[in-house]
């Protein structure tokens, strides 16, 4: 794998939230994007649309840009948020542990995942609010259970009090990478007709030789 250091561009590496309404997908982000900041709020604010938040990592001396997309869960939104499935790299993947719907909903949403962005993809599952344990409708072993059918990691955690949020996604950044360096699925080798010079492009993003977004 390309070591990037200090000075060199970082990787664009795009994630999505999936997950029924309602679950915690605004609040993970906001609890991993904003640390310090509450990521909680006694009112629940829907996300209408889609919404992304960047974050800068350092994983293995390798510099990440983490591009994480924010989807609405609510039904009306489906098919604007599936939309934005095709071409990320990463999903996390979520569900409420006191809604036992929004843990019967993964099966669909793994669906909708490996339909739009294909089989190879990486995806964590998170079960969120973990620290409402007195209303807890979903056990951990039935998410572990799930997790290991789909062969994808799978953690609780808490938005609120900032349980496991930044371990998932080093671990889904870590496997994305190790994807990235092995085979390179996501990117498309392009010679320049006149300088001759190397590219590779992913998405709409042009690539230096080393994999490093030129843009970044
Ligand atoms: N106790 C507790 N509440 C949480 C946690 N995460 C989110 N919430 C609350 O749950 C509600 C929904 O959170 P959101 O982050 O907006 O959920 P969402 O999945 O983004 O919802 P949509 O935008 O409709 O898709 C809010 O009132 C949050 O404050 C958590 O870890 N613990």
């Amino acid at each position: 794998m390309a070591v990037l250091g200090q000075g060199q561009p970082a990787l664009l590496v795009k994630v999505v939230m999936a997950g029924e309404s309602c679950v915690g997908k605004t609040s993970i982000v906001r609890s991993y994007t904003e640390p310090g900041a509450p990521a909680c709020s006694s009112s629940y604010l829907a996300t209408i649309g889609i919404d992304f938040k960047v974050k800068p990592i350092m994983l293995n001396d390798t510099r990440v840009k983490l591009q994480i997309w924010d989807t609405a869960g609510q039904e009306r939104f489906h098919t604007l948020s599936t939309s934005y499935f095709r071409g990320a790299q990463g999903f996390v993947l979520v569900y409420d542990i006191t809604n036992m719907d929004s843990f019967q909903g993964i099966t669909s949403w793994m669906k909708d995942i490996h339909e739009k962005a294909g089989d190879e993809v990486d995806v964590i599952l998170l079960g969120n609010k973990c620290d409402k344990e007195s209303e807890r409708v979903v056990p951990k072993r039935k998410g572990e259970k799930l997790a290991w059918e789909h062969g994808i990691h799978f953690f609780e955690t808490s938005a609120k009090d900032n349980v496991n949020i930044e371990d998932a996604f080093s671990l889904l950044t870590k496997e994305i990478l190790e994807k990235v360096s092995s085979e390179c699925a996501y990117c498309e080798e392009v010679t320049c007709r006149w300088t001759k010079q190397t590219f590779y492009v992913q998405q709409s993003n042009v690539l230096s030789k080393d994999h490093s977004c030129l843009f970044g």
